[in-house]
Parts: structure tokens; sequence; C-alpha cells
């Protein structure tokens, strides 16, 4: 069963936008649980564009699915995540000046710092996953970080898929297979959506997690949150 995180750094946009608490980021988290959700994901950026160290803070104790922090392993994201333990940390190579994630790790040239980073969350009990691109070569260096999974940035299949999502998913297909010969536990994320997520999943059925946040909250506004969760949730269903 692929399960749906749902990313809830839009929410936290729209509260920023206005300084107060509407909407509330931990109500809407508890919600999109009952509505379906069997994650959280978020991303506190270090200018806190979006989710806050409070809202970690805030929604660690509540968060009764999988809870998975993305970040920068900076000081303060390994502190944030040494503080609340969650049940996953995504590790993306964002820059702090990054309008959003655009790409996966080197995993070739930045293998020993990765190591040391993926031992010292794993011994605080977090599964770790490791942000990385579909090509082939940072594969096996992935594996020898220690990861428990890697997360397919599927930002370039999304931008394809409506010219040829045949050419679009082929190089995710084959990267998949080699992460399961591999023994790497398998995430995707990033501009999936309502019209790209079933055909993913169709051609990696083994994929554990999709994280999947700014489609969703937009279709949301649209459609409403439980229904939309649970639309999402259909997609997934073979
Ligand atoms: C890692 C990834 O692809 C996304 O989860 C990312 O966190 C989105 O960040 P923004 O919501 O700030 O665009
Ligand atoms: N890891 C991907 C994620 O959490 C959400 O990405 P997006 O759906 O907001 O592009």
């Amino acid at each position: 069963m692929t399960k749906l995180s749902v990313n809830i750094n839009k929410i936290a946009t729209l509260r920023n936008a206005r300084g107060a608490n509407n909407p509330d980021v931990v109500k809407v988290a508890l919600d999109a649980e009952r509505f379906g959700a069997q994650g959280i994901t978020v991303h506190p950026r270090p200018d806190e564009r979006h989710i806050t160290k409070q809202d970690v803070l805030d929604l660690a104790p509540v968060v009764t699915t999988e809870f998975n922090i993305e970040g920068y392993p900076d000081k303060r994201f390994m502190e944030l995540v040494k503080t609340v333990r969650p049940a996953q940390a995504t590790l993306v190579p964002d820059p702090p000046n990054a309008i959003t994630s655009n790409t996966g790790w080197d995993t070739i040239s930045h293998k020993e710092m990765l190591k040391d980073i993926v031992a010292e969350l794993k011994s605080h009990g977090t599964r770790v996953s490791i942000f990385i691109n579909p090509e082939s070569k940072y594969f096996e260096p992935a594996k020898e970080t220690g990861t428990d999974r890697v997360e397919l940035y599927t930002e370039p299949y999304a931008s394809g898929y409506h010219e040829d999502k045949q050419k679009s998913v082929a190089p995710y297909i084959e990267v998949a297979l080699l992460a399961r010969e591999l023994g790497l536990g398998l995430n995707a994320g990033h501009d999936l959506d309502l019209n790209n997520l079933r055909f993913l999943k169709e051609s990696i059925p083994f994929l554990e997690e999709v994280s999947i946040g700014h489609a969703l909250v937009c279709d949301a506004l649209y459609f409403g949150l439980e229904n939309t969760i649970q639309m999402y949730r259909r997609q997934l269903e073979l």
C-alpha cells in the first residue's frame, strides 16, 4: 500500500498572511488525519515563510499518523528533529533562499556528510529518507549513507507528464527497480497532483509513501479538504 502524507506547508502560508492563527495548522493536520491522511509532512524552512519551529513543536505531540519533517540538515534542523523525534526525517539539499525544493542530493560528493547525519537521526529512532533525482548513479552512494529510504524528486515527471507520460515516468521506473534491488525504501514527492498521481502509482506500485502538498491544498479550495484527501487516496488504490 502506498501511504498519502499530506504536506501542510501551504496551510501555514495562508495563516502567516495575516499573522493570526487562521487557518489553525494543528487543527488542519488533525482534520486531515481524520479525513484519511496517512501522514503529515512539514518543511520548516530557515526563513519560516510557512511552517515555523513552533508549528513543529505543536504538531509533534498530537499527530497520530506518521510525522515527516523535511529540511536541509543544518544545526537548526538537526536540533529540532532531535527534540521532536518524528517518525521520519526527509533530508533535502535546499539552500536557505530556495523558492522551493528543486533537486535531489548529490549523494556521491555528499556521501560522508550524509552518512554522519543519517547515523545521528537513526540513533534517535527516526527513519531517514533522502531526496534524490531519478539518476541511477546516486543510488548506490545513497545506500552507502545508511538511509532507510529515498524520496524520488518528481517535478521532472510532473512537468513532462502531459506531453509524454511514458517518457516522463521511464527514468523513475528504472531507478525504482534499482532502489528495490538495493533494499532502499521508496517515497516520492513534489508537484504530484490528481492528474499525474495514478500513473506514477501504476508504474511503480511498490511506492511506500507519496507526500503531496501544493496541488492538494489548491484542489481543496474547490473540493473541500475531506473530499480532496479522499480523491488523492483513491488515486493510490489500484
Ligand atoms: C521536498 C519537497 O519537494 C517539498 O516537500 C517541499 O517541502 C515543498 O516546499 P514548499 O512548500 O516550501 O514549496
Ligand atoms: N516531499 C514533497 C512534499 O512534501 C510536497 O511537495 P508538493 O506537493 O508541495 O510539491
